[in-house]
C-alpha cells in the first residue's frame, strides 16, 4: 500500500477529457502534471526523477518495461479505458505498481461504434457519402444489405460483446457467439444466443462476425487465412477490439478475392497504420482511427473514473478496476486494518528466524468480518517474511509474483468467529519439511500467533510455542536461551553496558517432550536499535542459543 504523504502528483500522459483533469485540480491533496504526447524515453525520465505517484494513460502511449525501469514514486497506473495491452503488466507488477482500468465506462459507446460500423458497412454509407461530395449520384453502385434476418457471430461475450448482441437482436438479427468462458447458450432480451466452443465451429454459421476479445496469444490472428476459409462466402467482418485479432494481410487478401464481402476496422496492429498500408486502399474496407471509445460521454466518464481510482488508491480508500492486485484491498475497516498491521509485524518478527528459505506459508485468519482482509493479510505476510532477505523493494502488489518465482506455496484460510475476538496464525515451513517428517525437520517450521483485542493494538501471543503478550513495534531483539538462572541478569548487564535502554520485555519458557533442557524466549522492545557489538556480546553469553535483531 502506498505511504501516506501530503500531496500526490498525477501524471496525465495522454489526452484526457477535461472533467477528469478538473477533478484532480479540485482535490486539495492532488497535483496535476499534464504531459501528453511525449516519447517513452521522456516518460521514463519524468518517472525516474521521482515525485510522480500516479500515471493516467489511454492507448496512445506504451508503458513499456523501459518506461518503468526506474519508476521513482509511481504507485499506480490507470488506464482511462479498457485494454491494458499497451501497459507491460508484469513489469508494473514486478515494481509493485498497481494497474487499474475503467472497464465499464466505455462499454456502451464502444458497442455503439462497432454496431455503427456494421450498419454503415452494409449500407455503404462512407463510400456513398464520399461520392456525393465528388458530385456523383450513383444509386445502384451503393445497394446494400439488410441487417434484419442476418446472423451475426459475436466473438467475445463480455461487456462489449453482449451489448453489441443486444443491439443486433433489436435490429432483428440472429446472434450466435463464442467465448471460452461462456459454456451454455445465452438468453438476451428474450432471445436465445447459441454459443459455440470455438471460432472454427461458429464461422460457418455467421453472415457477419464482430470481435470483442482482449488481445492474447489465443486471440491474435483468430481470423486468418485458415479461419477465413471456414467462414461463409462474402462474410462481413468488424474489429473494434484490438489490431491483429483479424490478421490484416489475410483480410486484404479475402477482400480482394471476395471471400470477405466487406470489413470495418477501428484498431490496427500498428497505430496509426503506415500511409502506404494496403489497408488504406483495400476495396470495401471501412476504417476509423480507433474511435470506439471516443464519445464525449465515455471520455468524460473514463477520465473522471481513472482520476478517482488513482486518488482512492493513493489515499488508501480502495482499489477499483484492479488489473494486477490479486486479492488486495485497501478499503478495510479499522479492525481489518489492525489485522493487516498485525500480519506485517508478525511476519517481520519471524523473518530473522527464517534462515534456510521458505517452502510454504500457512496463513489462518479467524474472526468475524475478517475474511475480506484475507488477500491483503496474505500478501502483507509475504512482504514481512521476505523483505529482509531480498534486495529489491517488496509491496503487496509485487510480492505474490516474487513468492511464486521462489516456489513458495501459500495457503490462506479464513474462518468466521473466534472466541478471543480474532486471531491470526502464521506457520512457515522450511524447505526440508516436505521431504523429511522427522522431529528435527518438523522443528524447522516457525509459528507465530497474534490477536487484536478491543483496544485495537496488534499483539503477539505466541512465538514457536512460547506464550507471550506483546505489542511489537520498533527495534526489537529475540533471544532464545537455555532456561538457567542468571541469564536475565546477564542480558540486562549487556544492554546496560552498551547503553541501550530496554523499553519492554517478555520472557516465556517452553519445555518440550524430548528436550532435556527447558528453553526460554525473550522478546525485548528497545528505545534504539541494538548495535552489532551488543548482539555479538549477547550471543557469546553462556546458555544463549540464538539472538536476532529486527525492526518491526
Ligand atoms: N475500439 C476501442 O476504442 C475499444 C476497444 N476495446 C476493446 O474491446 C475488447 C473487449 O472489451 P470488453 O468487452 O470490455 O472486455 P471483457 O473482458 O468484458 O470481454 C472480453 C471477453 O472476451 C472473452 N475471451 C477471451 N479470450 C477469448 C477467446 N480466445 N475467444 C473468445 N472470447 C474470448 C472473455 O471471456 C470475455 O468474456 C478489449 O480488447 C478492449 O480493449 C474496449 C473499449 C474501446
Ligand atoms: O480511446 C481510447 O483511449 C482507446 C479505447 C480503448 O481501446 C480501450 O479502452 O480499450
Amino acid at each position: 500500500m502506498p505511504e501516506a504523504s501530503p500531496k500526490k502528483t498525477i501524471l496525465a500522459a495522454d489526452k484526457l477529457a477535461p472533467e477528469g483533469l478538473d477533478w484532480i485540480r479540485s482535490q486539495p491533496d492532488a497535483e496535476l502534471l499534464e504531459k501528453p504526447g511525449l516519447s517513452e524515453a521522456e516518460y521514463a525520465a519524468i518517472l525516474r526523477g521521482g515525485g510522480v505517484h500516479a500515471m493516467i494513460v489511454r492507448s496512445a502511449i506504451t508503458v513499456s518495461a523501459g518506461v518503468l525501469a526506474d519508476p521513482g514514486d509511481l504507485a499506480v497506473i490507470a488506464r482511462a479505458g479498457v485494454g491494458v495491452d499497451n501497459i507491460d503488466i508484469p513489469a508494473a507488477t514486478a515494481r509493485g505498481i498497481l494497474v487499474v482500468n475503467t472497464a465499464e465506462a466505455s462499454t456502451i459507446t464502444t458497442a455503439e461504434h462497432a454496431f455503427t460500423l456494421l450498419a454503415s458497412l452494409l449500407r455503404n454509407i462512407a463510400p456513398a457519402a464520399a461520392s456525393m461530395r465528388e458530385g456523383q449520384w450513383d444509386r445502384s453502385k451503393f445497394q446494400g444489405r439488410q441487417l434484419h434476418g442476418m446472423t451475426l457471430g459475436v466473438v467475445g461475450l463480455g461487456r462489449i460483446g453482449r451489448t453489441v448482441a443486444e443491439r443486433a437482436l433489436a435490429f432483428g438479427m440472429k446472434v450466435v457467439g463464442h467465448d471460452p468462458f461462456v459454456h451454455a447458450d445465452l438468453q438476451i432480451d428474450g432471445h436465445t444466443v447459441r454459443t459455440f466452443r470455438s471460432f472454427a465451429e461458429l464461422a460457418p454459421h455467421a453472415d457477419a462476425v464482430t470481435f470483442h476479445v482482449p488481445k492474447t496469444a489465443e486471440t491474435t490472428g483468430m481470423l486468418d487465412e485458415a479461419s477465413f476459409a471456414l467462414c461463409r462466402d462474402g462474410v462481413f467482418v468488424v474489429n473494434a477490439s484490438r489490431g491483429g485479432i483479424v490478421d490484416e494481410q489475410a483480410l486484404v487478401a479475402a477482400l480482394g478475392s471476395g471471400k470477405c464481402g466487406g470489413a470495418a476496422l477501428d484498431v490496427y496492429t500498428s497505430e496509426p497504420p503506415p500511409a502506404d498500408s494496403p489497408l488504406r486502399s483495400a476495396p470495401r474496407l471501412l476504417l476509423t482511427p480507433h474511435l470506439g471509445a471516443s464519445t464525449q460521454e465515455a471520455q468524460t466518464a473514463v477520465s473522471v473514473e481513472a482520476a478517482k481510482a488513482c486518488m482512492a488508491y493513493l489515499r488508501g480508500e480502495g482499489i477499483s478496476g484492479a488489473v494486477n492486485a490479486g486479492g488486495v484491498r485497501v478499503d478495510l475497516s479499522p479492525r481489518q486494518r489492525a489485522f493487516v498491521e498485525l500480519a506485517g509485524k508478525m511476519a517481520t518478527l519471524l523473518s530473522p528466524m527464517i534462515t534456510r528459505g521458505i517452502a510454504g506459508v500457512e496463513v489462518a485468519l479467524d474472526g468475524d468480518d475478517l475474511a475480506p482482509a484475507a488477500g491483503t493479510v496474505e500478501r502483507t505476510v509475504l512482504v514481512g517474511l521476505l523483505q529482509r532477505h531480498l534486495a529489491s523493494a517488496l509491496n503487496v502488489i509485487n510480492v505474490a509474483d516474487v513468492a511464486e518465482k521462489r516456489g513458495i506455496r501459500v495457503t490462506t484460510r479464513s474462518s468466521g468467529g473466534d472466541p478471543g475476538g480474532g486471531k491470526l496464525t502464521l506457520t512457515v515451513h522450511g524447505p526440508a519439511d516436505a521431504v523429511d517428517a522427522s522431529t528435527e525437520a518438523a522443528d524447522r517450521s516457525r509459528r507465530i500467533v497474534g490477536r487484536v483485542y478491543a483496544d485495537g493494538a496488534p499483539r503477539v501471543v505466541e512465538v514457536n510455542g512460547y506464550a507471550m503478550d506483546m505489542v511489537p513495534a520498533g527495534a526489537m531483539v529475540l533471544i532464545q536461551n537455555e532456561d538457567k538462572p542468571g541469564i536475565i541478569g546477564a542480558v540486562g548487564t549487556a544492554f546496560g553496558s552498551a547503553g541501550v535502554n530496554i523499553a519492554d520485555m517478555t520472557i516465556s519458557r517452553r519445555s518440550r517432550e524430548g528436550e532435556h533442557v527447558a528453553t526460554a524466549l525473550m522478546l525485548l522492545k528497545l528505545d534504539a536499535a541494538a548495535p552489532a557489538g551488543l548482539l555479538a556480546d549477547l550471543e557469546a553469553l553462556p546458555a544463549v542459543r540464538k539472538v536476532a535483531a529486527v525492526q518491526v
